[in-house]
């Protein structure tokens, strides 16, 4: 079966919410601590979204010190499939595995709601179960979550297809460009301000439009489509 880890950092909160996608979806959900310096044969990685050492400076500025970061680095040279989920975007730019930083958003208060997102780059380890420009409703909760980058950066993510995703009927945080997500050169990092995990099932999320990305994961590591 295949293995994909969770990293549980000091205030991490969404850990077994992405363990129980990563299940759903029908793979088995490594347990990683921050102060791992081993990663247990996995085969892809999420970072899950939390207040990583209680968002001290400025949100995922503290984890990307941690132990298990400079595995989690060393994996994504080796390409191994990564997704950051809020506070896990926030540690990968922070990290300097994805371009640009998550600020303040631009209204300074907290959100959270569920959020319509157009997928844009159906072809990444993360996003291929979805159909381009699916439109899906993904619940989103930051405080800090407006994208920023320079602007050679945002033309040079629009020429290639790395937003991944972005905010449609309404832009909830003033990212640049309405980014929600984005991804690396390889495709394989994937950073993403909405929360996938708590959309697996209509019963408790507002959709199971969020499962996409674990069953993706799931598909690449299985060689389904490639
Ligand atoms: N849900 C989250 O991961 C929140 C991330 C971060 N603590 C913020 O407020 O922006």
């Amino acid at each position: 079966m295949a293995r994909i880890g969770i990293v549980t950092f000091p205030g991490s909160l969404d850990e077994q919410d992405c363990a129980r996608a990563v299940r759903r979806a029908g793979a088995e959900a490594v347990a990683l601590w921050h102060g791992d310096h081993d990663l247990h044969n996995v085969e892809a990685i999420i970072l899950p979204g939390g207040f990583s050492y209680g968002d001290a400076l400025r949100c995922g500025a503290i984890a990307k010190f941690s132990p298990v970061m400079g595995e989690v680095i060393d994996a994504a040279k080796r390409g191994v499939p990564i997704l950051g989920i809020c506070n896990g975007f926030q540690i990968l730019c922070e990290a300097h595995l994805l371009p640009g930083v998550l600020t303040r958003n631009a209204h300074l208060h907290y959100r959270t709601k569920d959020q319509s997102l157009r997928m844009e780059n159906t072809t990444t380890p993360w996003t291929s179960a979805y159909a381009p420009n699916a439109e899906v409703v993904i619940p989103v909760k930051h405080g800090e979550g407006r994208y920023v980058a320079d602007e050679p950066v945002l033309d040079a993510l629009e020429s290639e297809g790395r937003v991944i995703a972005r905010y449609v009927g309404g832009n909830p945080n003033g990212s640049a460009r309405d980014i929600a997500g984005i991804t690396d050169a390889t495709g394989r990092i994937v950073g993403l301000m909405p929360h996938p995990e708590h959309a697996i099932d209509p019963l408790t999320g507002p959709t199971d439009d969020g499962l996409g990305f674990f069953t993706s994961a799931l598909n690449a590591l299985s060689g389904v489509g490639a």
